[in-house]
């Protein structure tokens, strides 16, 4: 991309700049007067810009046009050229987001240094950003249960379009990781995916870190939405918002505009917006917390993510990654599960959902020394309340019956934790358990356990005593 737009009303001035570009190998296009500049910009934006202050025959001058293009082309550096007695205006287009100027009247030696170190700095800035996007590369979405499969079927079929996304879900059920799917899928890939932490921004910041802030010296520093222009913003726990921030957020979505603080000027911005939610936000809504009609704005395709409770058949593959994973980005040793292991995590419970998960195989890739497959013994033991606490108690109550009532507790709580184990597929989990499929059915209905949901949720069973 060597491609310079030399913008000039002076014909001699564009040749004479022209000529110069061209014999240091350059390609050069040329605009007499703003309307010109804009349609070059339109056409494709250039390399870089030189752009004279004044331009006869105008609408705009340099210095709007270099706003334009700080805006809308914030990649293209601007070089300007001052007249003799302007040196002041220049300054303040550095101010602006210029990268340099030249005087007028110049010499060519002064030129290509200017050009061939804007060009350089254009260039390294490219290259940053094409690093740091392959850095932030979206980690893949594991998963093959039935409930993953119509979440990431949902996920494919709004990312082509503009609409916005509320994902709701329990906390590291991977809401973040299915808004970065859209973002890596979606038309804005090349621009940027910008975060809001509703909940870590101060209530009394939360407007200039949105909106950005202009000095009285009209210094500009932008905020996110100005940084996420092209791509995609994330509120991340949206009910968190202060309700003055709600209303104000509301606005920029009916007119894509907003006023940074100490500011005029409308900027407008492009942005699809994708939030996330841990709340019933219906209740928060009921309780004055969070404003109705922001959310039919935001909630225009609402999509929930699964538990990881919900999708316990993608425990194998999930752990899995996140072993190999560790093994790659942080050296630790590759072990594979063994089956016991498999199987607890399995019937483990999962508050924290897959995030829940991913920290466990650290820990225990940190703190065992075994080289071989990890055991059932290599995860934490009873003593962890969190994981064991549902069968626990089940254990517990069966000491208190008599032993043909215990033994219907202990199988009911047994196939139910297989069942829900293979994705309530009776087949595999007969197959599991030694038993025919037929006598496996018959052994769930003496046990009043109902198999109706074959699409991996959870079974359910009819407990004679609450059933009456
Ligand atoms: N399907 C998946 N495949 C691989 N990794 C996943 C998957 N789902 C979640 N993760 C990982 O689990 C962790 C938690 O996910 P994420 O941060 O997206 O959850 P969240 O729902 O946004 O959490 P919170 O509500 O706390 O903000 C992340 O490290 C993420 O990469």
């Amino acid at each position: 991309m060597s491609d310079i737009l030399i913008v000039d009303d002076e014909r001699d001035i564009r040749e004479l700049i022209a000529d110069i570009l061209e014999e240091e190998g350059y390609t050069t296009r040329r605009a007499s007067n703003s309307s010109e500049c804009m349609a070059e910009i339109e056409k494709e934006p250039p390399a870089l810009m030189i752009l004279d202050i004044w331009l006869k025959d105008s609408d705009m001058d340099g210095i709007d046009i270099l706003k334009i293009a700080k805006r809308d082309y914030p990649g293209v550096p601007v070089i300007i050229i001052s007249g003799h007695g302007t040196i002041e205006i220049a300054v303040a287009a550095i101010k602006q987001g210029a990268y340099d100027y030249i005087e007028k009247p110049f010499n060519i030696d002064q030129l290509t240094v200017v050009i061939g170190r804007a060009m350089e700095t254009s260039r390294l800035r490219r290259e940053n950003v094409a690093l740091r996007r392959r850095e932030a590369e979206p980690p893949e979405m594991i998963g093959s249960s039935h409930a993953f499969k119509t979440l990431k079927s949902q996920l494919d079929k709004v990312t082509k379009s503009n609409g916005r996304v509320l994902l709701s879900g329990p906390a590291g059920s991977g809401k973040e990781l299915a808004a970065r799917y859209i973002h890596a899928n979606s038309g804005r890939s090349e621009h940027p995916f910008v975060t809001v932490g509703s909940a870590s921004i101060e209530p009394d910041r939360m407007e200039e870190v949105l909106f950005g802030r202009e000095t009285p010296e009209r210094e500009i520093e932008p905020g996110l939405l100005e940084q996420a222009d092209g791509g995609i913003l994330y509120f991340d726990e949206i009910a968190d918002m202060p309700l003055g921030t709600q209303s104000k957020i509301l606005r920029v979505l009916v007119d894509q505009s907003f006023q940074r603080v100490g500011g005029t000027e409308k900027v407008k911005v492009d942005i699809r917006v994708v939030s996330s939610t841990t709340r019933d936000l219906a209740h928060e809504i009921a309780e004055g917390r969070f404003r109705q009609e922001l959310f039919h704005r935001l909630a225009v395709v609402p999509i929930p993510v699964p538990g990881l409770d919900e999708r316990c058949e993608d425990i194998p593959e999930l752990a899995d990654h996140f072993l190999r994973g560790y093994n790659r980005t942080q050296g630790l040793p590759l072990r594979a599960l063994a089956d016991d292991a498999t199987a607890m995590l399995q019937t483990m419970s999962w508050p924290g959902n897959v995030r829940q998960l991913k920290n466990l195989m650290e820990r225990v890739l940190i703190l065992s020394d075994g080289k071989g497959p990890i055991c059932a013994s290599d995860l934490p033991g009873p003593d962890a309340p969190v994981e064991h606490e549902g069968r626990a108690v089940a254990l517990g109550a069966l000491a208190t019956l008599p032993l043909r009532e215990a033994r219907e507790l202990f199988e009911r709580e047994y196939l139910l934790t297989q069942i829900n184990r293979f994705g309530g597929n009776i087949s595999r989990t007969a197959n599991f358990v030694g038993m025919e499929r037929s006598a496996l059915h018959r052994k769930l209905k003496s046990l009043g356990v109902v198999t109706a949901n074959k699409q991996g949720s959870r079974v359910a069973f009819l407990d004679e005593h609450a059933a009456g």
